[in-house]
């Protein structure tokens, strides 16, 4: 039997960061929700006791290193399942991107498996499961909007944005979430966007107070790392998005935009410099 799984990426309305933690981690609040922008991951049993991954792309690691890899082998061990999988990657989401690719992988994963073996593993235990993988996997778990808080593990589920299109560009270069981190200095942030105010604008579905509302702290290292994606912001809001942020730990820039007749503008604008540009709805 062959079962399918999608594994849309993420992106982060807000993320601030509170404090530097005693375990490496960072305190962090966050927003975060969905966009249609998904991997595909096809799942299908093996008659040995083993795990074997595959891609259409050559450029992920297909080995124990892969977080659906991970996915796999955590709930083999947990649940004591002495079968094996095979798990194609469709990708999508561009990789070390911000988007969560690697870790909505790992999300799909375990969700797939949970309905292929017939575990009956609760959400909230898949959460638990994904929080030893990474910070993000517990929110790719249940998808939705959400306050992320703690690591980035401890979720609460709030107002969708209002619907409008999402534009994506990841310039060509590659960032480390560790070391955007790493190089944060959390005790010398002196603007802290506002997570009250973003949660308020979603639940009135204010489309102009959502765009005024975004902010990432971590934008400050990142753009300083690497001065083109500072440049691709400005870009976005010349060439007419409603509201711009990087996501994540970056590289990629999304724009906001309510007006389906201004993309194309955008759209082509950015590709004149830019090759991955994407052109996506919220997915609510
Ligand atoms: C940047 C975000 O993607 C925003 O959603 C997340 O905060 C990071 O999520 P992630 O990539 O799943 O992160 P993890 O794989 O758990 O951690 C990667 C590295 O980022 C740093 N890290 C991550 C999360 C966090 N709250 N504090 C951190 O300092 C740690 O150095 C960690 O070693
Ligand atoms: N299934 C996977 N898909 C993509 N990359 C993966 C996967 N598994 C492991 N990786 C590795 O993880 C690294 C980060 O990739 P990913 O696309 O998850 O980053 P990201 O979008 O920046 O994640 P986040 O937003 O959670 O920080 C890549 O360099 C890649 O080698």
């Amino acid at each position: 039997m062959k079962i399918y799984e999608k594994a849309p990426a993420k992106i982060n309305l807000l993320l601030d960061v509170l404090r530097k933690r005693n375990d490496g981690y960072h305190e962090v609040e966050m927003i975060m929700t969905m966009v249609d922008l998904a991997d595909r991951l096809e799942m299908e049993e093996l008659p040995r006791d083993t795990i074997i991954i595959s891609s259409q792309v050559g450029y992920i690691p297909l080995d124990e290193k892969n977080l659906a890899f991970q996915a796999a082998r955590l709930i083999k061990e947990r649940y004591n399942v002495r079968k094996g999988v095979y798990i194609h990657l469709d990708k999508k989401i561009p990789v070390a991107a911000g988007l969560a690719g690697g870790s909505s992988d790992a999300a799909a994963t375990l969700r797939g498996l949970n309905r292929l073996w017939g575990l009956g593993i609760s959400e909230d235990e898949l959460c638990d499961l994904g929080a030893e993988l990474g910070s993000d996997v517990p929110f790719c778990v249940k998808g939705g909007t959400a306050i992320a808080r703690g690591r980035g593990e401890k979720l609460e589920h709030i107002a969708h944005p209002p619907q409008c299109w999402v534009v994506l560009a990841k310039p060509p270069i590659n960032v480390s979430t560790a070391d955007v981190y790493g190089k944060l200095r959390a005790n010398e942030i002196t603007q802290h966007p506002s997570i009250a105010n973003m949660r308020d604008a979603l639940e009135r579905g204010s489309f102009q107070d959502m765009c005024d509302g975004l902010g990432n702290v971590l934008e400050n290292v990142t753009l300083e790392l690497y001065p083109e994606v500072l440049q691709l912001k400005e870009s976005m809001i010349r060439l007419g998005a409603d509201g711009v942020l990087m996501s994540g730990s970056g590289p990629t820039v999304f724009g906001l935009v309510s007006k389906e007749a201004k993309l194309p503008r955008i759209y082509n604008g950015l590709r004149g410099f830019c090759k991955e540009v994407y052109v996506v709805r919220m997915l609510t």
